[in-house]
């Protein structure tokens, strides 16, 4: 399990942003954050990144504390997905992928990287469009391949921001139920940041609904809850969202 506590973070010692955030993520499994627009969400990945320092609180591993006093973006717990591929245009699919790949994961799994990069277009069916350029495949395909680059980072959990909200309704549809079965394959945790609650209702086993800013966890619903739909979940966190706490 990846426990998570962020105390406090404030952009430049500004108001709170994010306060009281504890959640807990497991193998396989994705946990998810939903709240409304501006509260918090992206910043709250970008601190898990390393990108924004400063915060307070800490991530508990395998046994190990990592306070975030000695957090940075060479830390290897997360990789990220985000809204957007962000792929280099002028390069192809594999040399994309490869440029994600360091030396010592090549020396470590003595191949080259051009095997791993393909074996993990493989893992996400890409590798017959390796030569491609982006501008010619869909953006489904580019979430895929964005979802490979993640992949060959090696780190033990990915985040995924927003990672379907520019696809069309079908294309999402079929790349949620793709995602699921990758992260349960793939062993990996997972954080999915989302506005969108069927989304969250179909792919997560832990729900964190956020408060407005400061983002904070106003309610969490659990896999029985979410499993056995007790309550009348999507209305309860619509009605959650649409309150516009603060
Ligand atoms: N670099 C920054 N400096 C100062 N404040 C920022 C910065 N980035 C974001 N903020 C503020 O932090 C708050 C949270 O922003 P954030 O982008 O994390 O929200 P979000 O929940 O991801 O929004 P959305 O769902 O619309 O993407 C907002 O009030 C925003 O204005």
């Amino acid at each position: 399990m990846i426990k998570i506590n962020i105390n406090k973070y404030s952009y430049e010692n500004k108001i709170p942003v994010i306060k009281n955030i504890n959640i807990s993520l497991k193998e396989g499994q994705i946990t998810t954050l939903i709240g409304a627009s501006g509260c918090g969400k992206s910043t709250l990945l970008r601190v898990l990144m390393g990108m924004e320092t400063g915060a307070h609180g800490n991530i508990f591993y395998n046994q190990n504390e990592f306070n975030f006093n000695h957090w940075n973006s060479k830390q290897t717990l997360f990789s990220m997905v985000p809204q957007t591929p962000l792929l280099f245009p002028w390069k192809n699919i594999i040399e994309n992928i490869k440029l994600a790949i360091s030396k010592k994961k090549e020396i470590q799994e003595n191949k080259t990287k051009n095997e791993i990069a393909l074996n993990a277009l493989k893992i996400v069916q890409m590798d017959e469009h390796a030569l491609k350029f982006p501008d010619e495949i869909s953006l489904g395909m580019a979430q895929r391949v964005a979802f490979a680059r993640a992949l060959v980072l090696d780190t033990k959990a990915i985040l995924l921001d927003e990672p379907f909200a520019s696809l069309d309704a079908h294309t999402r549809r079929i790349l949620q139920e793709w995602l699921l079965l990758k992260i349960k394959e793939t062993s990996k945790y997972a954080i999915l940041v989302t506005h969108d609650v069927r989304e969250a209702l179909l792919l997560s086993k832990e729900i964190n609904v956020l408060s407005g800013v400061p983002a904070e966890v106003y309610k969490t619903y659990t896999s029985d809850d979410i499993l056995h739909e007790n309550k009348n979940l999507e209305e309860d966190i619509l009605s959650i969202l649409g309150r516009n706490i603060n």
